[in-house]
């Protein structure tokens, strides 16, 4: 029989991008996250999800190679160096992988973006960042990607603070999105826009993740959002992973009592 390739239950036939084993990170005598075990493969997404302090935000940025864990390993797999271990690897290479292989969008713009440059800009210093030298070329990919994120040709010379938040937000992917990652890490992208403006958001991530084939981590405290995004999910309570399946089989048929109150709640609400 021939594979389904285009499903995201065929992606273990490939090995993982990211694999994580016995992850465990301590504030002090507070453990945030412990014993994390997870893979991801080429083009799935992930979604984690808990109420706040579970450790969703202290995980991702664990695997986005931002917080050393106190115990475990991040294994990620490199586009040309193979399999590396993020907190083993010189910090120097580990801010050129953040730059080539993966892209992280913030819950706030003011993160994620550069205030005093323009749009424009804002997208092709990442490219300037990893040895693209000509202004026309630069220029016009930068144009390609707003295009992409559906912001008018015509602001690219301004500058972010004059745009909307969900501008801001679309911004923020074009700039992750322009070095062509194959892993990009969202934190709570949508949690600070309006309803509407949300579903906009939702639905063009929902696009480019499947047209680039990219695999995400994505943070989220609304079930919606990742049951929308998220092939995958990962329920986190006190630190501690309660359950992990399918999207639609932990949200429909929750195991545990921990998620089936979450699931809960969003139905009361
Ligand atoms: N820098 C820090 N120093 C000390 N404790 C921290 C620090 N960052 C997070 N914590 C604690 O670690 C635990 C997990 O926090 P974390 O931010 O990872 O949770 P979260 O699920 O992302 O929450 P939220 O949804 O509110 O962002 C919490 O008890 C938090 O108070």
């Amino acid at each position: 029989m021939i594979p389904d390739i285009s499903s995201p239950l065929s992606l273990p036939l490939s090995s993982p991008l990211l694999a994580v084993e016995n992850l465990t990170h301590r504030f002090g005598a507070l453990s945030a996250c412990e014993n994390i075990n997870l893979q991801l493969y080429p083009g799935e997404v992930l979604g984690i999800v808990g109420e706040s302090g579970s450790g969703k935000s202290t995980l991702l940025n664990c695997l986005a190679g931002h917080l050393a864990p106190s115990e475990g390993r991040v294994m990620f797999s490199t586009r040309h160096e193979g399999v590396v271990d993020l907190y083993k690897i010189s910090e120097a290479r580990r801010r050129l992988l953040s730059r080539t292989d993966w892209g992280f969008v913030h819950q706030s713009a003011r993160d994620g973006l550069r205030a005093n440059v323009s749009a424009g800009a804002n997208v092709g210093e990442r490219l300037m960042a990893i040895g693209a030298r000509h202004y026309g070329n630069i220029r016009e990919e930068a144009l390609h990607w707003l295009d992409r994120v559906e912001i008018d040709a015509n602001r690219i010379d301004d500058l972010p603070r004059h745009f909307s938040g969900g501008m801001q937000q679309r911004l923020q992917i074009a700039r992750n999105l322009v070095t062509k990652p194959r892993l990009i890490f969202m934190d709570e992208p949508t949690a600070s826009l309006d309803v509407s403006v949300q579903a906009r958001l939702l639905d063009l991530l929902r696009q480019l993740v499947s047209q680039l084939h990219v695999a995400a981590v994505i943070v989220t405290h609304d079930l919606a959002v990742a049951r929308l995004l998220a092939h995958r999910l990962m329920v986190m309570r006190q630190g501690q992973v309660v359950e992990q399946g399918l999207t639609d089989q932990v949200l429909d048929d929750p195991q545990h009592p921990y998620t089936q109150l979450l699931v809960s709640s969003v139905l009361q609400a």
